[in-house]
């Protein structure tokens, strides 16, 4: 008769893991933001750990990126982890398979996943219904929390605060102005104008949540349709760039009505402290000129390295923990 080894019966299984998932700036807690966007700074002044060394980080990338998915490749390497890349073609999505199953077979893998997809706002959420993987939105149609959490990081080592900071963001109401809305407006003081195309606002569900957070946290949230009566006395400027991934413009003259919201040395007459931000790529000559981007008030490329360190301070933050662990 066979005998089962003794040694079987001493197999246990692993301690239950519980992880953070980043699919919007509204899965954040205010202690999350202000953490994570602290933490940013911190890597950023040279703070090394490697809190990932037995981890695995998978990128699924869907839709082009520079910055984003090398920001996040190299946080996870940086912080021990060992990567594993997808394209948009290596899925099974692809032949049918449902993006819970995906979810479901990838979280008994890998421990992270930072995704960016196409135009589904459900798919992240599918992803994200187990607590084994944490799910990272690397930009969706609808949102761009890292980009916003790289950018608040950016305005900390730049001001040494967020707080009563004052902004003005120009051009459309994009994934990544909606996930700044959401941030910014949870710091006491801070005054963000939202200057976009009529048509192009903030969606009415963000731009009401994000009223909602700045009453509660004692911040200002302005939206309006016309380039008449700008605000004076700006601590940052943020445009973005006309032509949002995954989304299509419905009026055949867009460019004419953008137009007016490009950014130019003319804004910087009632401002001349400002810098100026974009979360790139950046068309020269449409929604900025090449003498600002270009310019000593532009800091668009250090916000383009801060994604790496606010990318490690995201990473860290929702990295899988036994149950009931401190992180
Ligand atoms: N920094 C980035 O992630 N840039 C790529 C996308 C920029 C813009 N928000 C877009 O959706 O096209």
């Amino acid at each position: 008769m066979t005998t089962v080894p003794s040694i079987l019966a001493t197999v246990t299984d692993p301690p239950t893991r519980q992880v953070r998932h980043l699919v919007s700036i509204r899965d954040l807690t205010d202690d999350d933001l202000y953490s994570i966007v602290a933490r940013g700074a911190r890597f950023a002044a040279g703070e090394s750990a490697s809190p990932l060394a037995d981890r695995v980080v998978g990128t699924y990338f869907v839709k082009t990126s520079t910055r984003t998915r090398t920001a996040f490749t190299v946080a996870a390497l940086r912080l021990g982890a060992k990567t594993i890349q997808y394209g948009p073609n290596d899925l099974q999505v692809n032949t049918g398979e449902s993006s819970e199953d995906t979810g479901r077979v990838l979280s008994g893998m890998l421990d992270v996943l930072v995704a960016r997809t196409a135009a589904d706002p459900g798919e992240m959420r599918d992803w994200s219904r187990q607590h084994r993987m944490a799910v990272i939105n690397a930009m969706s149609a609808e949102e761009h929390p890292t980009q916003a959490l790289a950018d608040l990081t950016t305005l900390l080592r730049r001001f040494g605060r967020i707080e009563h900071l004052r902004l003005l963001y120009l051009g459309e109401a994009n994934n990544t102005a909606t996930a700044l809305a959401l941030a910014l407006t949870r710091f006491p003081g801070v005054e963000l104008e939202l200057r976009t195309p009529a048509g192009y606002g903030l969606p009415a569900e963000i731009a009401a949540v994000a009223r909602e957070q700045a009453q509660r946290c004692g911040a200002h949230l302005v939206e309006r349709h016309h380039m008449d009566d700008l605000p004076g006395d700006l601590d940052a400027i943020y445009t973005t760039r006309w032509q949002t991934t995954g989304t299509s413009k419905p009026d055949p003259d867009w460019r004419t009505r953008f137009a007016p919201f490009q950014v130019d040395r003319e804004l910087w007459r009632r401002s001349p402290h400002a810098v100026f931000m974009h979360d790139l790529p950046a068309h020269r000559g449409e929604e900025v000129t090449a003498e600002v981007l270009d310019g000593p008030a532009s800091i668009a490329f250090q916000q383009a390295e801060n994604k790496l360190y606010s990318a490690m301070a995201v990473l860290d933050w929702c990295r899988a923990t036994p149950a009931g662990s401190a992180s």
